[in-house]
């Protein structure tokens, strides 16, 4: 998005892995990721040139947003700047959501955008629906009309737990829509996966407040979908490479990018067991992820439970 032809900054750790990342992820051969970027988007790697920007848009994994949160503050980030949260994650332990943790560190006012908004398509300028979420209605109207663009639909929510928790839940079920794949288990399984996954989602996000319509939208069961089922989806691939035989250590390694399914299943366990929830699929895939049970296994529990009525929300 060239938000318009607004003055955009791009800050990241290093212009040289910007660069690389621009290069590898796109497919596109640029020498420099400017030749990808509107005349008005500049990288840098100092953070100071973004501290009086009206507008910030954070985009880090999970785990980093502590840290990015706590080098804004001492930074000094204007305190009239809105900040945008874009990561999907639960802190483990803590359980807290991005927009919490970016609280904890800022005054600032903290809203969340979400949706099936995978990179590489929106680099393209292909047309993407998403949700902008902030406390104050005329702040998501604002930022709204912002960021939109003719191939960039934007909705507006005040439901930011819903956001948050779906957005990050459904790596979960990415990560077993990608072990389906990689056993071969057919297009039937899969579709279980993600049905059930929604099912699963909506119990856990019920649980800590979250509406149940937002778990049919865009940031749930959009993006549910799309990262069940996209070729970019990186949950997706971790989840195909572990069915494959791979550790979970070389999955992620081999991406060479945030797979933020890995670290989200464990808080999404901690957040259902905490919750008492019923997720017995948010169950086999921590036991793979972190127990060491084999993914074919894993499955098979799925299908040999007791035998019982469709149940979405009840618990
Ligand atoms: N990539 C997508 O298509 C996409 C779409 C929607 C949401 N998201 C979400 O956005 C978040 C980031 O995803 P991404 O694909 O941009 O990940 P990424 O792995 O490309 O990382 C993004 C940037 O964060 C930087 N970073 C990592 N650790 C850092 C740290 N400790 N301090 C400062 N910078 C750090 C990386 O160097 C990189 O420049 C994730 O939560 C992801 O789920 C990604
Ligand atoms: O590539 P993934 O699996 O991290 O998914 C990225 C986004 O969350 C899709 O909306």
């Amino acid at each position: 998005a060239s938000f318009s032809g607004d003055e955009v900054v791009l800050w990241t750790r290093s212009v040289e892995q910007a660069r690389t990342l621009a290069e590898t992820r796109m497919g596109m051969h640029a020498a420099c990721p400017d030749h990808l970027l509107p005349d008005n988007v500049r990288v840098t790697a100092d953070l100071r040139e973004t501290l009086d920007a009206d507008l910030v848009l954070v985009v880090v994994p999970s785990v980093a947003m502590r840290s990015v949160a706590a080098m804004l503050r001492d930074a000094g980030l204007s305190e009239k700047s809105v900040v945008l949260s874009c990561t999907k994650g639960i802190e483990k332990d803590s359980l807290l959501r991005m927009s919490e943790i970016l609280r904890e560190y800022l005054p600032n006012t903290v809203g969340v955008l979400s949706g099936p908004n995978h990179a590489e398509d929106i680099c393209l300028g292909l047309p993407s629906a998403t949700l902008v979420g902030f406390e104050e209605e005329e702040i998501s109207a604002a930022v709204q009309r912002r960021l939109a663009s003719p191939s960039f639909r934007i909705y507006s929510s005040s439901d930011l737990v819903g956001m948050e928790l779906g957005g990050s839940i459904k790596n979960v079920f990415a990560i077993g829509a990608g072990i389906c794949d990689g056993l071969g288990l057919g297009d039937n399984a899969k579709a279980a996966m993600v049905t059930r996954g929604l099912a699963e989602m909506t119990r856990i996000g019920l649980a800590y407040g979250g509406k149940a319509e937002t778990f049919m939208g865009l940031s749930g069961m959009g993006d549910l979908i799309v990262t069940c089922y996209s070729k970019h989806s990186r949950n997706l691939q971790v989840g195909r490479l572990v069915a494959e035989g791979k550790s979970v250590e070389e999955a992620v390694a081999s991406l060479g990018m945030v797979a933020e399914g890995v670290p989200n299943t464990l808080s999404i366990y901690q957040m259902s067991r905490k919750a008492n929830a019923r997720t017995p699929i948010v169950d086999v895939i921590y036991g793979i992820l972190y127990e060491g049970k084999y993914p074919l296994c894993g499955l098979q529990e799925l299908m040999d439970r007791a035998l019982c009525a469709e149940r979405i929300a009840d618990n």
